[in-house]
């Protein structure tokens, strides 16, 4: 498709948008706009826009779509400004928050003047931000809910779903009251959780300094997501407020259970509540990017020696596989450590397993 996209906030959502559009319709212009300087520079330089403005008018006047990627409680702003300018007739304005229900409420003033709003969510990202961590494929196979209003013409929704084809993304079209209520549960929560499992082992670091050494394996890991941007999450829960109310009073009572059957040493109903968690967790889809993304791991059983890193990412250079992440788990003190390797695709994960086994004699598993 030909036409001018306009981005708004070139973080890692914008961006990684910008970049899967360009790779599907390359005779597109991509016109970035970010209120820092230095991401629009970076972002012109990492060739992700094909050039910059230094309004929000001498970007949105012009363009056919507009795609709003800042903090959601900015995003109300933007579509508060954008109303009030003169955009073209066809212009379709889409957002990538995290929350619906405020936002498609803002774009009543969008629908008022004759301009079509649809509003969106790429559910997939990463606790990093920034331009600089965009990605055009970030949203390969994650599913990128839709919200439009009753009123918007199904032949835009078409053109919207054209247009961010390049996503490889599984559109799905609900409500938004619907979309904050599971995204309150599947990720809003979690993150709250998260950050709180973070401030009580910070609490306890202070009186005893073993804490933060221990954190460094799996508590880093569950608490990873406690990572992301604090202005991000600070607006989403604002904006979430109601159903986050809520989730957290009904999680209050979830964890007033699990006490009483602590203090009540209620062996086979724990035993009980841990199994059904474990049963209902096997069941979840694998390898399917869900809001928390999950990450193709592969670990390799290998000596504990200097250089061992280098030796197996040697392997996977040697058949050009691409790493996202590589560490080691020190939670075991034998010789033999566990280095897990992160990848992007599940079949960058099973090509890497047949080349470790091609290369040594180190055992592998995907945990
Ligand atoms: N990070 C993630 O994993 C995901 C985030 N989202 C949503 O995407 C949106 C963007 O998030 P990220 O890209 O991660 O954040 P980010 O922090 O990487 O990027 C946001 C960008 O917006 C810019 N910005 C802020 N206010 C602005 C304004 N008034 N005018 C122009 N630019 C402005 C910032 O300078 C920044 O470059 C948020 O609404 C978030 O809820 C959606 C899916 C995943
Ligand atoms: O980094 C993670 O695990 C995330 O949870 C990414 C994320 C953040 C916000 C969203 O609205 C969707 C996905």
């Amino acid at each position: 498709m030909n036409g001018r996209v306009f981005v708004i906030g070139l973080g890692l959502i914008g961006g990684s948008l910008a970049l899967s559009i360009k790779n599907n319709h390359p005779h597109c212009t991509i016109i970035g706009f970010d209120i820092a300087e230095k991401n629009k520079k970076l972002g012109k330089m990492l060739g992700v826009i094909d050039d910059c403005v230094d309004t929000l008018e001498d970007g949105a006047e012009e363009a056919d779509l507009i795609i709003i990627a800042t903090p959601v409680r900015q995003a109300e702003m933007m579509i508060e400004k954008l109303a009030q300018m003169p955009l073209k007739n066809d212009v379709l304005v889409t957002d990538v928050g995290s929350t619906k229900g405020k936002v498609v409420e803002k774009s009543r003033l969008l629908q008022e003047k004759g301009i079509t709003f649809i509003g969106g969510h790429p559910m997939a990202g990463s606790h990093k931000s920034g331009v600089s961590a965009s990605k055009a494929l970030l949203f390969e196979n994650a599913f990128y809910l839709l919200t439009p209003e009753e009123t918007v013409d199904k032949n835009s929704v078409q053109l919207l779903m054209n247009w961010l084809s390049g996503t490889r993304a599984k559109f799905l079209v609900v409500s938004p009251e619907e979309h904050d209520l599971l995204t309150g549960v599947i990720s809003h929560l979690p993150h709250i959780v998260a950050a709180s499992l973070v401030h009580q082992a910070d609490d306890v670091a202070k009186s005893n300094e073993l804490v933060t050494r221990l954190a460094a394996g799996g508590f880093r890991d569950i608490t990873r997501i406690a990572s992301s941007s604090p202005a991000m999450w600070r607006d989403i829960l604002l904006h979430n407020k109601t159903v986050l109310l809520e989730l957290l009073d009904k999680w209050t009572k979830e964890m007033e259970k699990v006490k009483t059957l602590i203090k009540t040493e209620e062996a086979d109903e724990i035993f009980d509540y841990f199994q059904v968690a474990k049963n209902v967790r096997d069941e979840l889809p694998q390898n399917q990017k869900g809001a928390i993304p999950a990450f193709y791991d592969l670990y390799v059983d290998v000596p504990d020696y200097p250089g061992i890193i280098s030796e197996v990412t040697g392997f996977l250079a040697k058949e050009n596989i691409s790493i996202t992440n590589i560490r080691i788990i020190e939670t075991r003190e034998e010789i033999y450590g566990v280095l897990v390797i992160s990848f992007q695709t599940e079949e960058d994960r099973k090509r890497a397993q047949a080349c470790i086994a091609a290369y040594s004699t180190y055992e592998t598993s995907i945990g």
